[in-house]
C-alpha cells in the first residue's frame, strides 16, 4: 500500500484481506486477535457483533509497538434473538442449515477502526437473507461439501450457499465478512483508500 498512515487488519479472515483486496486496500500488516468469542449470557446478535469487532481491534491495537490504524470486524449470524455458532464439525453446520431452511435471518456485521490517536469508530451492517426450505438431501449435499467449516451460521453465501438462498437484502460483502461499503467510508475519512 502507498500512503497514509499504518494500517493494520486485526483478523485471522482470508475472506477479509480478499474483500479488502477488492477496494484496492492492502494491509501493511495482518494480526490475528486471539479471543474467546464465546457470547455472553443473554447476549443478543446485534450487541455480540459490535462488541467481538472492537475487542478485536483494541486486543491488537494495544500490542502495537506504535500506534497505527487498525481495523476488526465481526460476523454474526442471528435468527430472532439467538446466536447461531461458527460451524467447526458437521452436526453444528447440519442443525444450522436445518434451522436456516425456509426462514429469513439476519447477518450482523461489527465493524471497529482504531486511529493512531487511539479514537474508536465503529459501525454495524445488517443484512437480511432468505434461505429456500431445504430438502434434507440438500443439507447432505452441502455438508459434503465442506464449504461451511469456520463460517458463522454453517454457511458461505460466497460458495455453494448461494444455490440455496433465495434472497439478500443489504450488504452482500457483509454476509462475506466485511461490509465494503462502510468499511470504505472509515478508511477513507482515515486517510486511506483512492475513491
Ligand atoms: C455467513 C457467512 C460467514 N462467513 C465467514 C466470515 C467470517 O470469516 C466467519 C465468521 O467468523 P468471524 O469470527 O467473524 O471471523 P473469523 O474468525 O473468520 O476471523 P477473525 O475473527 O480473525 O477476523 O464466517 C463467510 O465467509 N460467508 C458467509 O456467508
Amino acid at each position: 500500500m502507498t500512503d497514509g498512515p499504518t494500517f493494520v487488519l486485526a483478523s485471522a479472515s482470508p475472506r477479509r484481506l480478499d474483500l479488502l483486496a477488492q477496494i484496492g486496500i492492502v494491509p501493511h500488516k495482518v494480526v490475528p486477535a486471539e479471543l474467546d468469542e464465546t457470547p455472553l449470557k443473554g447476549e443478543l446478535p446485534r450487541a455480540h457483533a459490535q462488541r467481538l469487532a472492537l475487542e478485536k481491534a483494541r486486543v491488537v491495537f494495544d500490542a502495537l509497538e506504535r500506534p497505527a490504524l487498525v481495523l476488526a470486524a465481526d460476523t454474526v449470524v442471528g435468527l430472532g434473538r439467538r446466536i447461531l455458532p461458527k460451524a467447526e464439525d458437521e452436526k453444528t453446520a447440519r442443525d444450522c442449515l436445518t434451522l436456516l431452511s425456509g426462514r429469513r435471518h439476519t447477518v450482523y456485521g461489527g465493524i471497529s477502526l482504531i486511529g493512531t490517536d487511539g479514537r474508536v469508530q465503529s459501525r454495524l451492517v445488517e443484512t437480511a437473507v432468505i434461505f429456500k426450505r431445504l430438502h434434507p438431501t440438500e443439507i447432505d449435499a452441502y455438508i459434503a461439501s465442506g464449504d461451511w467449516r469456520g463460517k458463522a451460521g454453517g454457511y458461505a453465501i460466497q460458495g455453494l450457499a448461494a444455490a440455496y438462498i433465495r434472497r439478500v437484502s443489504g450488504s452482500y460483502s457483509n454476509v462475506v465478512g466485511l461490509g465494503l461499503f462502510e468499511t470504505a467510508a472509515l478508511l477513507k475519512a482515515n486517510g486511506l483508500g483512492t475513491w
